[in-house]
């Protein structure tokens, strides 16, 4: 019954020694052994009200607890009572702290539920709020600081973590957190909370996972001059010192949990990120959530706006506003698109046009990073948005800036009236740094706009029509990624995976959706998005030899769902992934796997 599984399953959790057990045994007269309360509490097997009679007494809490015994489905009433009794989003962020802290499973199981209450909270925007005030919400360890004095010992360092086993690393430097610019060692809340949506969503279970913060100083006056900042109070490590950090950190995790670790980069600064993506792409099980999983929804969205205006991608104009990881990864990954239909590279970027904050990318601009060159345009260079809008007339208009606004009325009105169904995106996060609100992008196109943007917003209604935008948001992308990646024990992750997720994803909103301008699923959807990105992806891995899980299962579906964090039952505590895991080969080279022209068909 569920008792003795409960009981064993502590005992398992516990690691009890022999010794142990003697000395808790004369201390308390007792014929079985007794766990410490601390160990019964502990956030991984507390079940608060939801213990038993029989399992209080047994366990030795009885008492300790009031009379009541809640169902799961109780505490989480209890717990969304607790939510909406906080006014702020940044109460209940603390209040959300405070229960995973105390209660792990019901934390998740609240997640889950209520994914529309509660990603805004701890994701993005909420999170983004949360990271600039890191230090004075601290309250404990949520995950790993290496920082730069660590520099020869990451490895020790990573050892420390005590959780034996990781299947995914989130790690950031902290830089580019959201489009608040560099938040140094804050920047950890936001890989807490990239991993709480591999549980949330991807039901992952939360000890397969660890969030990273590579602590190399901040150039962030603010916080440096900040008694209540958490990290080193030094200028960012830059060069070769930087480098030689990072190459440890990788070294050391596949070292530490085996080479089909995967290490997800978040918010790197753009030229970080492209370079350590570049370096690692074909050599580690990793991928850059800022390049790559935006791609994949950025890419989506292009898709779906093929299909709303009828119009194929290439024959539309896009500009680009910004020329970061974002921007430059949709473009990147759009060209892929359009490569793999037998387009050639030039007559795809001729429509394309990058506009950063030193106006539009011309030939006469002698300050272009290597990912935007393909772009460059033979013309008269263009400073402002506004004359880029009117002179080239896009359709489609993609905000990847951080320049809260960037989107101007003219701007939207231009784009109204070249476009019958204008195309908008606002990536940049949080909400206060969105380049146009939903309300901006309707009312100044009399409701036509395809629009969406990263950070979630509330439905507006233009002339009598209740209109609801779609959250362009690498969290229809990553989950379902890291999961696929995880399941399968991927090898490297190419390229061609975020294509398998966009085609994925594309193919969420229904055609209804779409023609009243949402072209992405709702928040409520993201657990199905999730899973189904990770079938594909996962069958992808298996088909081109990029798994390494053997026998390959004969159905990807079935064995990825057996292997998930199981939410609703509060009886089950540790459920383990059940494939056996690979042993840990010492690594130091990398697989060096070179990227493949693989042919996809959809
Ligand atoms: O975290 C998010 O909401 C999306 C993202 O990666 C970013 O803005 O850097
Ligand atoms: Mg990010």
């Amino acid at each position: 019954m569920a008792f003795s599984k409960f009981y064993f399953a502590v005992q398992q959790r516990l690691h009890l020694s022999q010794n142990q057990n003697t000395a808790n045994k004369s201390r308390h007269h007792h014929d079985i052994v007794r766990p410490p309360v601390t160990t019964v509490l502990d956030a991984k097997n507390n079940k608060g009200l939801n213990f038993t009679i029989e399992e209080r007494q047994s366990l030795q809490v009885h008492g300790l607890f009031p009379a009541a015994f809640r169902t799961m489905q109780e505490q989480v009433f209890a717990v969304a009572a607790n939510f909406h009794a906080r006014a702020t989003k940044i109460g209940r962020y603390r209040y959300l702290r405070s229960l995973r802290k105390r209660h792990e499973r019901l934390y998740f199981r609240f997640l889950s539920e209520h994914l529309e209450d509660v990603l805004p909270v701890i994701y993005t925007p909420t999170v983004g709020v949360a990271c600039t005030i890191f230090g004075m919400i601290y309250r404990g360890p949520m995950g790993l600081y290496v920082t730069k004095n660590d520099r020869g010992h990451v490895a020790e360092v990573l050892r420390n973590w005590p959780e034996p086993d990781i299947k995914a690393v989130c790690v950031t430097d902290g830089e580019r957190i959201l489009g608040l610019g560099d938040l140094g060692a804050n920047g950890m809340g936001i890989t807490v909370g990239k991993l709480e949506l591999y549980t949330a969503l991807s039901c992952v279970p939360p000890h397969h996972l660890l969030p990273v913060c590579l602590d190399v100083g901040t150039n962030n006056e603010e916080l440096l001059a900040d008694p209540m900042y958490i990290g080193t109070r030094d200028k960012r490590l830059r060069g070769k010192k930087y480098d030689e950090l990072v190459d440890e950190f990788m070294q050391a995790v596949v070292q530490t949990w085996g080479r089909r670790t995967l290490i997800h980069f978040e918010d790197f600064a753009t030229p970080n990120a492209f370079k350590l993506i570049e370096r690692y792409q074909h050599k580690y099980c990793c991928f850059n959530d800022d390049i790559q999983g935006t791609a994949a929804v950025g890419l989506a969205g292009l898709l779906a706006v093929e299909r709303v205006t009828k119009k194929k991608l290439d024959k539309h104009v896009i500009v680009f506003a910004g020329a970061g990881s974002a921007a430059m990864g949709v473009a990147g990954l759009l060209v892929k698109e359009l490569k793999s239909r037998k387009l050639d590279e030039k007559q795809i970027a001729k429509n394309i046009y990058v506009f950063d904050q030193n106006g539009l990318i011309v030939k006469s601009r002698t300050d272009v990073a290597p990912p935007i060159q393909p772009y460059v345009k033979d013309m008269p260079h263009i400073k402002a948005l506004d004359e880029v809008v009117e002179k080239v007339k896009p359709s489609i208009l993609i905000g990847a800036t951080s320049m809260t606004g960037l989107f101007s009325e003219k701007i939207l009105r231009c784009m109204a009236a070249n476009n019958e169904r204008p195309a908008i995106f606002a990536f940049s996060n949080p909400t206060s740094k969105a380049e146009c609100t939903a309300e901006q992008a309707y009312n100044f196109t009399e409701g036509r706009a395809l629009f969406s943007a990263g950070s979630p917003f509330p439905p507006v209604t233009v002339n009598g029509k209740r209109l609801t935008p779609g959250q362009a948001n690498n969290c229809f992308a990553f989950p379902g990624i890291g999961l696929g990646a995880m399941a399968a024990y991927a090898k490297t992750i190419p390229d061609e995976i975020f294509l398998v997720a966009a085609h994925t994803l594309a193919g969420y909103p229904e055609e209804e959706a779409m023609a009243s301008g949402r072209i992405y699923p709702k928040a409520t959807e993201a657990k199905d998005v999730a899973l189904t990105i990770a079938v594909a992806v996962a069958q992808y891995l298996f088909d081109n030899d990029l798994a390494q899980v053997y026998p390959v299962p004969e159905n990807v579906c079935e064995f990825i769902v057996a292997n998930l964090y199981e939410l609703c039952n509060g009886d089950s505590l540790v459920v383990p992934w059940k494939y056996p895991d690979l042993p840990t080969v010492p690594f130091t080279e990398g697989y060096n796997i070179p990227p493949k022209d693989i042919k996809i068909s959809f």
